[in-house]
């Protein structure tokens, strides 16, 4: 126990070391966004691309000079990522020479950060820093305060002036970070169902990824199980510029109107972005479009536990389930009514939608898989 409960009062009082860390830990939240900015700037210069080109660790004057930095403002920028444990800062060890530089080198992370390749997530980085993804988070109170009457807009709808679907319609580029930044995930997450739970595709001729965004995880699905006839289904401005692959046909629409015809309807981080009965709406479009007998929905979410704050029990550091909380604030402020969704939450949802028998499966990633049939 972190505290004392007096038995007879029931007064919580704080022990002195808890205290203490608060002292400390209260400014993760005031600087929280420091991280966030750091890491973004080292994207923008290139750090992690030029230290993986150079292929071995890099002095200072090696990094500035490939990335084109002042080396005193570069050296300040890496003292922070290496204290972040971002890169990592090698001394030669028994040189007496104080001249010896030290030298930067790659990390786990820090390979993240690289602006390509199939692991990369500087992408979603650099979409979640962007003047529209974080101008959003101002309102976030007034949103909490405003939600009950249902017709206020979104945070990112006061901010931008437009819902999150229309203002990627309008801003191209903007478009296409997002779809890259949504790529990032799929990639990560396709890998960890494909490992999990690659039967949820037996049986199945063909499959329309609903809100597929640029294709990237029916690209992966369709390359692990050949025999598979992949629909990627997203808004006409999406798929008009998605990257064109075999077995792959891009299909331009509204889910909330009609759904392509397929064995199997697969929705991933597609049904959070919206409220019940938009849900409702876009799964029962599902099931119009697949078999009544040998059809099924594949959604691919959050499952969110309610109580998962028991802080005796929780580790410092960031876990996979905790990933599904931050998501749920993400929707509060780039959706209009999305939000993440317990075991009860997604029952009723299915059950609404016509969908009385599923089942939940656990991957290795931030999402489970839910696999529901119309019978
Ligand atoms: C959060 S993204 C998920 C993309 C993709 N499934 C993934 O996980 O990488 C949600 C997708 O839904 C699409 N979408 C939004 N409204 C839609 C609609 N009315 N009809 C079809 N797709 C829509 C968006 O364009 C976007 O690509
Ligand atoms: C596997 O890890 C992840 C998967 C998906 C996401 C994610 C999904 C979204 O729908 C989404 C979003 O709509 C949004 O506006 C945003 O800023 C991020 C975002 O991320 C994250 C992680």
């Amino acid at each position: 126990m972190a505290a004392e409960t007096h038995k007879d009062e029931l007064i919580w009082v704080p022990k002195e070391d808890e205290e203490e860390r608060a002292r400390v830990d209260i400014y993760k939240y005031i600087f929280g966004f420091v991280e966030m900015a750091v890491v973004k700037c080292a994207i923008e210069l290139g750090i992690a691309d030029a230290i993986e080109s150079h292929g071995r660790p890099m002095s200072l004057l090696e990094l500035s000079s490939a990335l084109g930095c002042a080396a005193p403002a570069l050296h300040r920028i890496m003292r922070f990522l290496v204290n972040r444990k971002l890169f990592k800062e090698i001394r030669k060890e028994n040189v007496q020479d104080s001249e010896q530089p030290s030298l930067y080198a790659q990390t786990a992370l820090s390979r993240l950060l690289l602006r390509s390749g199939e692991k990369s997530m500087a992408t979603f980085v650099l979409m979640e820093s962007s003047p529209p993804m974080l101008a959003p988070w101002h309102g976030l109170s007034a949103r909490v305060k405003t939600e009950v009457t249902s017709l206020a807009p979104s945070p990112f709808e006061v901010a931008n002036g437009k819902d999150l679907w229309s203002y990627c319609e309008a801003n191209p580029h903007h478009s296409q970070l997002f779809n890259e930044s949504m790529a990032c995930n799929a990639r990560v997450t396709v890998e960890a169902i494909l490992e999990g739970c690659s039967d949820v595709f037996d049986g199945i001729s063909s499959i329309v990824d609903v809100g597929g965004g640029n294709g990237t995880a029916l690209r992966m699905l369709v390359r692990a199980c050949p025999w598979i006839r992949g629909i990627n289904f997203d808004l006409p401005h999406v798929v008009s510029v998605a990257l064109k692959s075999e077995g792959v046909e891009h299909v331009g629409g509204d889910m909330f109107k009609f759904v392509p015809k397929a064995d199997a309807a697969f929705l991933m981080s597609v049904l959070h972005d919206w409220e019940d009965d938009e849900c409702i709406q876009i799964l029962k479009k599902c099931r119009e479009a697949i078999p009544g007998d040998k059809g099924k929905v594949i959604m691919v979410e959050c499952v969110i536990e309610e109580n998962n704050n028991n802080v005796e029990e929780k580790h410092e550091e960031l876990e996979l389930k905790d990933v599904g909380l931050f998501l749920d604030m993400v929707m509060i402020a780039h959706t209009n009514k999305g939000k993440e969704r317990t075991l009860e939450e997604w029952a009723y949802v299915l059950a609404q939608a016509g969908f009385n028998r599923y089942n939940i499966r656990a991957i290795n990633a931030i999402y489970s898989i839910i696999e529901a049939f119309p019978n």
